[in-house]
């Protein structure tokens, strides 16, 4: 063993899981010792079970690594709270594979968090003592595969127990993984079967929406979670025929005017149109606080916007495409230069800031103002069935009274007259409407603008009864849905 193996394993510990899974240091500290001072997100992840010993470990092929890379990614989501596409492209080898392979990855863990509550159902039966968070992840991953992605079942069982064989500290996992999975081979269909998709949704979170929307609105939009997306894109010109232009060049449906819609997704900057930055890809759903915006002035030409929280840039995109000028606030440097990219190559102009909008300070006050807040993102499950699996009713919380930090802080920008919209892509109702209220106690000065009608949108009940616009995933359900969203325009009085 390399010296340096010797330090990465923990001591005094020879049982492979011993502590069911978890880091055998300090929280916190390195395997040498050190404390790693990085913020958690930019600490590297590794795609091995944490107390895997390298020095024992027998190299992967291709499609073992693949698995593993699905099966660390999921594992890594559900105990770090993090975005699956923050762990895929922090675990070691990731970023290597080939364009095919990654996606392979990708699905193979989305698939298992779309199919959570199946895939749950599926090994009760079948497991009788609780196995260490990365076994259970290459479990269900292979599940998902055999069951919901038509991977030929000794594939997904061949290539996942052999993972398993090759690296010591799972190696004692392998003979069960196998008998397990051939059990899963045999009834998994059955069992995941008699569970209903709702299930997929994590009983907290389930339990918010039943209360909040009703049963069968939760019921129809977790056949949305089962679904492979749709991919909207929004034009960069709305009118009518630019819009029919391009659903007929990219063979995509109107969904209404200034937004197409293509069956799936596949390599977005191999559509035509991308580098000639004549759309950008954003669901509908996500085009409505604009939308409403434009419906409650009439015209955003010449009037001056402050989208607060931008990135990576889909509204300022709109607002500059609609004539505003605009200025860009978020504080993520990385994110922001997503906006700076999707500025250029759409051929718009914003001022974009790098700042936190609670400390930001200008002189200035804006016609309008457009808080996009950060949020669970709960209602981007379509997309990312993630978000249902690294948020915690701590984080939503947490959450909330950042919103109720923001909503003021952007309030206070606000021209005499001018409008102020607040949006969330979350389905939690603690995201919408109480913030609302809650801020409209202390700002007399601002009103609500109520029931904006959104001209071409063919969904119904979009407006609730205060007036605010609430989108739910089964909306536009024969077309793929669209994300859950809450919005709410207000205005601040001419005089005060
Ligand atoms: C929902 S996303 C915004 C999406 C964006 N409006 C769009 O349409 O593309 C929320 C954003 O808020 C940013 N953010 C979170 N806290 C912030 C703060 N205190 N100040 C500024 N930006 C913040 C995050 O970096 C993230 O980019």
């Amino acid at each position: 063993m390399s010296e340096r193996d010797k330090n990465s394993r923990p001591s005094g510990d020879k049982k492979p899981f011993k502590n069911g899974g978890k880091p055998r240091f300090k929280k916190g500290g390195r395997p040498d010792g050190r404390r790693d001072t990085r913020p958690r997100d930019a600490r590297p992840m590794d795609s091995r079970p944490r107390d895997s010993r390298p020095g024992k470990d027998i190299p992967l092929t291709s499609a073992q690594m693949t698995r593993q890379l699905a099966a660390s990614a999921v594992r890594n989501v559900r105990i770090d709270g993090l975005p699956l596409e923050t762990v895929l492209s922090a675990l070691p080898g990731y970023n290597e594979l080939d364009p095919r392979d990654r996606a392979f990855v990708r699905l193979i863990a989305a698939t298992t968090f779309r199919r959570d509550g199946q895939l749950k159902a599926v090994f009760k039966p079948l497991i009788r003592k609780e196995p260490p968070a990365f076994i259970r992840a290459a479990l269900e991953t292979a599940a998902a595969q055999i069951l919901f992605l038509g991977t030929p079942p000794h594939a997904a069982v061949g290539e996942t127990v052999g993972m398993l064989k090759s690296t010591k500290a799972t190696r004692g996992f392998a003979n069960l993984a196998n008998a397990v999975l051939r059990k899963v081979v045999e009834e998994g269909s059955k069992l995941a079967g008699m569970e209903a998709p709702r299930a997929n949704i994590p009983g907290w979170i389930r339990g918010a929406w039943e209360r909040s929307y009703g049963r069968a609105a939760v019921r129809k939009s977790s056949l949305q979670l089962i679904k492979d997306p749709p991919l909207d894109l929004t034009l960069k010109d709305s009118t009518d025929d630019n819009t029919k232009k391009w659903a007929e060049t990219l063979g995509a449906a109107v969904i209404m005017p200034g937004t197409v819609r293509l069956s799936s997704i596949g390599n977005v900057a191999e559509l035509e149109g991308y580098t000639a930055g004549d759309w950008w890809a954003q669901d509908v759903a996500a085009t409505l606080p604009v939308r409403a915006l434009e419906t409650a002035l009439g015209d955003l030409a010449g009037k001056t916007a402050l989208d607060l929280c931008a990135a990576p840039g889909g509204k300022t995109m709109q607002l500059a495409a609609q004539g505003a000028k605009v200025t860009a606030v978020d504080k993520s440097e990385s994110r922001l230069a997503r906006v700076h990219e999707n500025m250029a190559r759409v051929k718009l102009d914003a001022e974009i800031i790098c700042a936190d909008a609670l400390e930001w300070e200008t002189d200035k006050t804006f016609d309008v103002v457009l808080l996009d807040a950060p949020c669970t993102a709960t209602g981007t499950f379509r997309r990312h069935p993630d978000v249902l699996h690294n948020r915690t009713p701590k984080t939503l919380s947490q959450l909330v009274k950042l919103q109720d930090k923001l909503l003021p802080k952007a309030a206070s920008l606000v021209a005499p007259g001018g409008y102020l919209v607040f949006a969330t892509c979350s389905l939690q109702p603690e995201e919408g409407e109480p913030r609302i209220a809650k801020f409209l106690e202390n700002a007399p000065e601002f009103r609500r603008i109520p029931g904006l009608a959104l001209p071409g949108l063919d969904a119904p009940d979009i407006v609730n009864e205060n007036g605010s616009l609430r989108t739910l995933p089964y909306y536009l359900e024969e077309e793929g849905g669209m994300d859950g969203f809450f919005i709410s325009v207000m205005q601040r009085k001419e005089k005060e």
